[in-house]
This record gives structure tokens, C-alpha cells and sequence, in this order.
């Protein structure tokens, strides 16, 4: 009997020395890769690793997650090679003369999970083939479902910002508290995780670079245009739920200079900085 070096055929790993070699370049923003068979959660060490004063440019990929973080401490479901689960460690607040890098003041840095979803949105789009949007602020949703969602978190002066991609993920594998699909489920042309993680990094690594030579003016740097193109929220109804539980309901007029979201309702216009947004038309 031939044995197959995969548990899962339809879930080959992910090519580590490869993904190496392309992303990790001499005055490049990676600098070292750490890809992990299995991790309790790739922000955690990378957060762990920011805390140990780990130079920007850090990427820590995890083939499964076993307690991988969600946004309003939600728990993200990371099956062994079925998805992308990668964070990255970035240190916006550092100028750099070689690379004409200003520092970026803390208040930009909010634009920076924005920055990822704008790189994965047109990853998804270009790699997988298949149309897909933002839903404010950051998750990736195709048709009504989610796809992959972004979690960024400050430490130690640095920024660690993770994404989760669900791509082979079966039905019976996703959450079942909201619409949820896997690039697969949705008719994804490719889903080669290899391809995508790199064009998923290298797209980081562009708006980055535009971003820090505009200073994290994500207007200069063209980042808050690209942002709006990208965002299926915008022109919707919409329903949030704030942080503290209140509700605000209205239309999605605008993205702010800051990346907040502009709702329109009777009483007129309301900026939101952070919250869980339900599309309703
Ligand atoms: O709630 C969300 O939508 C954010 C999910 C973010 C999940 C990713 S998977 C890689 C990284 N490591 C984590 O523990 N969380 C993020």
C-alpha cells in the first residue's frame, strides 16, 4: 500500500523554505518567518515575541490553532491546514532613514487592521478568483457570509496583527453563531494556501510601505481610496452594536480620515470607532 505523506489530500501543508525564500529579501519588511505545525495562537506569540523587543517584520503562521483569538474576545476556529492563520509584527512608531519611514503617531495606528484587509480583500479577489468585500471594520465577507476576519492588538510599542483566512474549512468546521463560509465552499478557483499567504504578505508589505512614506496618512498614501473601493458596508442600512451593547442603526455614509465609520440616521450624522456591524439592506 503506498502511504500518502497527507493526513488530509485536500489539505496539503504549506511550503515553508519556499515561502521563505520569497518573502523574507534584503530590504524587504519580513524579516524572519516562523511557521509552526501547531500554536495555541500565532498573536500570542508574536505578541510574546514583541514583548521580547523581536525587531519589526516578524511573521509567525500556525498550520492549526488551538485557542486562536477573536475580535471581542471571540474564539477563531483554526483547523489543521484548512485555513491561513497568520500574524505579523509591526513597529509603526520607529523611523527608519533607510526607507524614508517617518514615525508614525499612535493615533494612524487604527488604520493598520484596515491596511491588512485592504491586502487580503485583494488577495482573495485576484488569487482565489472570487468577488469579495469588507465589512466595516475589517471583516471579509463573500455574498453575506464571512470569509476571514483581522485582529490587531498593541504591545510594547508594536503593532501584532493577525488574520484568519478560512479556506478549505468544511461546513460542519465553521462557527454556526453567524454566516460563515471557506474560500472552497464558495467556489473558490484556487485555493492554494501557499499563493495566497504570500500575495496576502506581499500586499502588507506594498500598502505598508505607502502608508509609512505618507507618515500613516492614509489619505496621502491613497490607502483610505483603496479602503472605500473595498468596503461592502458603505451606501448599506446598517445595525451596530457598540462596545458597551447599545445600538446605533442607520446608512453607512463614509469612512472617516481616522477609519471610522460615518451613519447617517434621523438625528444626523454619528462617527463610530469601534463596534459589530450587521448589514441589514
Ligand atoms: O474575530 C475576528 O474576526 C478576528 C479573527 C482573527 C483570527 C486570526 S487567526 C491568526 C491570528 N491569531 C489569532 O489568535 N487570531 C488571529
Amino acid at each position: 500500500m503506498v502511504s500518502s505523506p497527507y493526513t488530509d489530500i485536500d489539505r496539503p501543508p504549506l511550503h515553508g523554505r519556499n515561502l521563505e525564500r520569497a518573502l523574507v529579501r534584503p530590504g524587504g519588511l519580513w524579516t524572519r518567518l516562523d511557521l509552526r505545525a501547531e500554536t495555541a495562537s500565532t498573536n500570542a506569540d508574536a505578541v510574546e515575541a514583541a514583548q521580547g523587543g523581536e525587531p519589526e517584520g516578524l511573521v509567525v503562521v500556525a498550520e492549526r490553532q488551538t485557542a486562536g483569538r477573536g475580535r471581542r474576545d471571540r474564539t477563531w476556529i483554526s483547523p489543521a491546514r484548512a485555513g491561513i492563520a497568520v500574524s505579523v509584527l509591526l513597529r509603526p512608531g520607529r523611523p527608519d532613514a533607510e526607507r524614508d519611514w517617518l514615525a508614525v503617531p499612535v493615533a494612524a495606528y487604527g488604520w493598520l487592521p484596515l491596511l491588512a484587509g485592504v491586502a487580503l480583500v485583494e488577495t482573495v479577489t485576484r488569487v482565489a478568483e472570487i468577488p469579495a468585500v469588507l465589512k466595516w471594520p475589517n471583516d471579509l465577507m463573500i455574498g453575506d457570509s464571512k470569509c476571514a476576519g483581522i485582529l490587531a492588538e498593541g504591545v510594547a510599542g508594536a503593532v501584532v496583527v493577525g488574520i484568519g483566512l478560512n479556506v478549505t474549512l468544511r461546513a460542519n468546521e465553521l462557527p454556526t453563531d453567524r454566516p460563515a463560509t471557506s474560500l472552497q465552499l464558495a467556489g473558490a478557483e484556487s485555493t492554494d494556501r501557499d499563493p495566497l499567504l504570500r500575495s496576502l504578505l506581499r500586499g502588507i508589505a506594498t500598502w505598508y510601505d505607502r502608508w509609512r512614506l505618507a507618515g500613516g496618512d492614509a489619505e496621502a498614501s491613497g490607502l483610505r481610496e483603496a479602503y472605500r473601493h473595498h468596503c461592502g458596508t458603505l451606501g448599506r442600512e446598517v445595525r451596530v452594536r457598540l462596545p458597551g451593547g447599545s445600538e446605533l442603526a442607520g446608512t453607512a455614509t463614509g469612512i472617516d480620515v481616522d477609519g471610522q465609520l460615518v451613519l447617517r440616521d434621523y438625528a444626523g450624522e454619528h462617527t463610530v470607532a469601534a463596534g459589530d456591524v450587521l448589514h441589514v439592506r
